[in-house]
């Protein structure tokens, strides 16, 4: 069945499955599909060292031994000064606990609009070239190219591993124990909250991508150097607690998607930026951040004041409500989001009599699945595919050319005598997404809970309200959309 759908570009974070598919050697990219949303539960022990005698208690758990809480400033002085210690200039900015985003940099002095801030040197930046503690580690990796994502997010947690010894132990320690993030919903979860959104496949798709990377690792390279890759500390304080497993990969990828920046003028590479990953998303504001080649630093530039106390924030691109809770875990206050745009899904219908035809029209135009990224054109035109009769048979590879975007020529495709069946279809399209957001809302109840502060909110109704948010946000899109095409 053929699909449209509205694209959604990353601007900050590449979708991890079509940056893997990129760059990935031979062997990295058959993800074991099955094994989709399964949720590990790694059983781990903790030991506690007690004078001579060392007793072992055995506690469950699926959190890591390294990080802290999100909500705490736990960690945070430490963080900045030793990023002050170790190159960081003196900053207008300080990390504090926050009404948005838990903890993020808020200004100490006032900052005019359009000044630099930041300038973190190169050397406090984490990237595919950083050194590791344990250097073989790092030349296997490099020798089996193992792509960016994957490299660093095993980095992260072969750093986390050797603790103190890490020089990246401060960064590390004040980084969320469990970051916010769909990776961390199991299957029932997202089959319940997100049952509504096209974000659920999305969010099974990544999973499932973060868990095929990790088998791949373990497959290829982890089991044939367990030494350098252990899947359990063997050192006090964390005897048989976890370092080379799914959970960590979890909490290692989660930290990148939520944190990882590409920045344009270093060729696009994709680096951890400490300091700079205390900032928070805004979307009123436009400035991200970027490598300052005159000041050799990264930096960002405000796009509008701050006096003292208030919160400073960046962009984490111009993405929908929908891939910011898949990336970030985090939706966006009603309304407050101009990015937010909705899927759509189109399909043609098996009973058409020319089915097949015009999926042969579409294949040709190379747009299997269809992937709307323009407006309304495209649209109008696979609308008109839909519903056109066997008469206009020949017209169907016009049509499809136009609705994947392939036309030549930027007319405006019309075809009065359908145009109605056509707008039909799509309002049709529109409420038939509707009911299914409807369904979902009623079902839920009215709930006003503030997702800022996560926190305070238990895991269910949490992740009840994200959802909550997401579909209401949607619903009412989607039902604009339908009263500006009547
Ligand atoms: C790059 S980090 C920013 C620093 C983060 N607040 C911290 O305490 O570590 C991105 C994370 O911050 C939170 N965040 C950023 N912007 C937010 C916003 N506008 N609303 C709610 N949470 C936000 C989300 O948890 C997201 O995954």
């Amino acid at each position: 069945m053929a699909e449209a759908s509205r694209t959604f570009h990353t601007i900050l974070l590449p979708s991890f499955s079509h940056l893997h598919k990129a760059q990935s050697p031979a062997g990295f990219t058959d993800f074991p599909r099955k094994r989709c949303g399964h949720r590990i539960v790694v059983h781990c022990s903790v030991s506690t060292t007690n004078d001579a005698s060392r007793t072992k208690t055995t506690v469950t758990q699926n959190t890591i031994p390294w990080g802290c809480e999100i909500d705490s400033l736990e960690n945070a002085s430490t963080l900045q000064k030793w990023l002050s210690d170790s190159g960081l200039p003196p900053q207008k900015m300080a990390i504090q606990k926050v009404d948005v985003g838990e903890r993020g940099l808020v200004a100490l002095k006032n900052i005019r609009k359009g000044e630099k801030l930041l300038f973190v040197p190169p050397s406090l930046v984490i990237t595919a070239d950083s050194k590791w503690s344990c250097p073989e580690a790092g030349e296997v990796l490099k020798q089996c190219s193992v792509p960016d994502w994957p490299l660093l997010a095993t980095y992260l947690i072969s750093e986390a591993s050797f603790e103190k010894s890490s020089r990246w132990s401060n960064y590390i320690s004040a980084l969320p124990r469990q970051p916010y993030s769909l990776l961390y919903w199991t299957r029932a979860e997202l089959d319940r909250y997100l049952e509504a959104s096209q974000i659920r496949e999305r969010a099974i798709e990544r999973i499932t991508n973060v868990i095929g990377t990790y088998n791949d690792l373990r497959l290829r390279i982890f089991s044939k150097y367990p030494d350098l890759f252990p899947e359990e500390f063997d050192v006090a304080p964390y005897y048989g607690s976890q370092v080379f497993n799914m959970e960590t990969f979890k909490w290692s990828f989660g930290i990148l998607f939520s944190r990882l920046v590409r920045l344009p003028s270093m060729d696009g590479r994709v680096a951890l930026v400490p300091w700079a990953d205390m900032l928070n998303h805004s979307c009123e504001v436009e400035t991200f951040l970027d490598y300052d080649k005159s000041s050799q630093g990264v930096v960002f530039t405000t796009d509008q004041q701050y006096q003292p106390g208030e919160q400073v924030f960046i962009s984490y691109g111009k993405k929908s409500n929908g891939e910011l809770l898949l990336s970030y875990g985090f939706v966006p206050r009603e309304g407050t989001n101009p990015s937010d745009s909705v899927e759509l899904p189109l399909s043609l219908k098996k009973s058409d009599k020319c089915y097949k035809e015009k999926l042969e029209a579409l294949r040709k135009s190379e747009c299997f699945p269809i992937q709307i990224t323009g407006w309304p054109l495209e649209l109008m035109a696979y609308a008109y595919l839909v519903v056109s009769p066997p008469s206009m048979k020949g017209k169907f590879e016009e049509m499809a050319a136009a609705a994947s975007n392939k036309m030549t020529s930027k007319k405006d495709i019309k075809y009065p005598e359908i145009d109605e069946q056509a707008l039909q279809f799509i309002l049709d399209s529109c409420e038939s997404s509707i009911s299914k957001y409807s369904r979902f809302l009623q079902a839920s109840g009215s709930m006003d809970l503030d997702t800022t502060s996560p926190k305070q909110l238990n895991r269910r109704v949490f992740l009840k309200q994200l959802a909550v948010d997401l579909c209401t946000n949607t619903e009412e899109k989607t039902e604009g959309y339908k009263k500006w095409r009547t």
